[in-house]
């Protein structure tokens, strides 16, 4: 069915850390008058600890969150955005697999802009720490099976083209 034509609309807003996930998602949820699901709120006591201690999440990090996230899209009868860096291709496919009709934005920016919103978001006393961000962009598999958003400019403003793109 095409994507316009769908009531309930299951998107999921990926990139590396400090790509904008969290707050280019909630912006488009506010927009789509959506649910908005931040997928680090998945992610186990003890993955979050290895990243606030700088080691990089590996493949079986992230089997049972991804199988926790698709099931949680799937279970949902609202339209959805899912804040999920979903960074390559086969955790996609996995949530995929999981939950139909997904559609998934990849946010960009330059690096050095990145890592400059990484380090004053952790200031605030975010966990992530910039040191993760080239492993980040190594893992990253930018496909065609994602629509590329640039985040720069004022948020509301990267959300309108998010909607415009999907
Ligand atoms: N378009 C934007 N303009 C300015 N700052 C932004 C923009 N998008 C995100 N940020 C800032 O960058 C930091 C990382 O954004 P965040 O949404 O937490 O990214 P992610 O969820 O992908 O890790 C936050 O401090 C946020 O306020
Ligand atoms: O798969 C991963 O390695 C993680 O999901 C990672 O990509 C994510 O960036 C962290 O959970 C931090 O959360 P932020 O994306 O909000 O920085």
């Amino acid at each position: 069915m095409p994507y316009a034509s769908t009531n309930c609309k299951k998107i999921v807003i990926a990139g590396v850390s400090g790509s904008g996930k969290t707050t280019i998602g909630l912006e488009l949820a506010h927009l789509l008058d959506a649910e908005f699901v931040d997928a680090d709120d998945f992610h186990s006591p003890e993955a979050i600890a290895k990243m606030a201690a700088g080691q990089p999440l590996e493949d079986e990090d992230r089997v049972e969150w991804l199988s926790a996230l698709g099931r949680s899209l799937a279970a949902r009868d609202r339209s959805t955005v899912l804040a999920c860096s979903a960074l390559k291709k086969s955790y996609r496919d996995r949530l995929r697999e999981l939950c139909d009709g997904l559609t998934f934005v990849l946010l960009t920016a330059e690096t050095e802009r990145l890592r400059e919103r990484i380090e004053e978001r952790a200031r605030g006393g975010h966990f992530m720490p910039s040191s993760l961000l080239d492993s980040q962009l190594e893992t990253l598999e930018q496909g065609d099976d994602m629509i590329v958003i640039v985040n720069v400019g004022p948020p509301e403003e990267v959300a309108a083209r998010v909607l415009s793109g999907i």
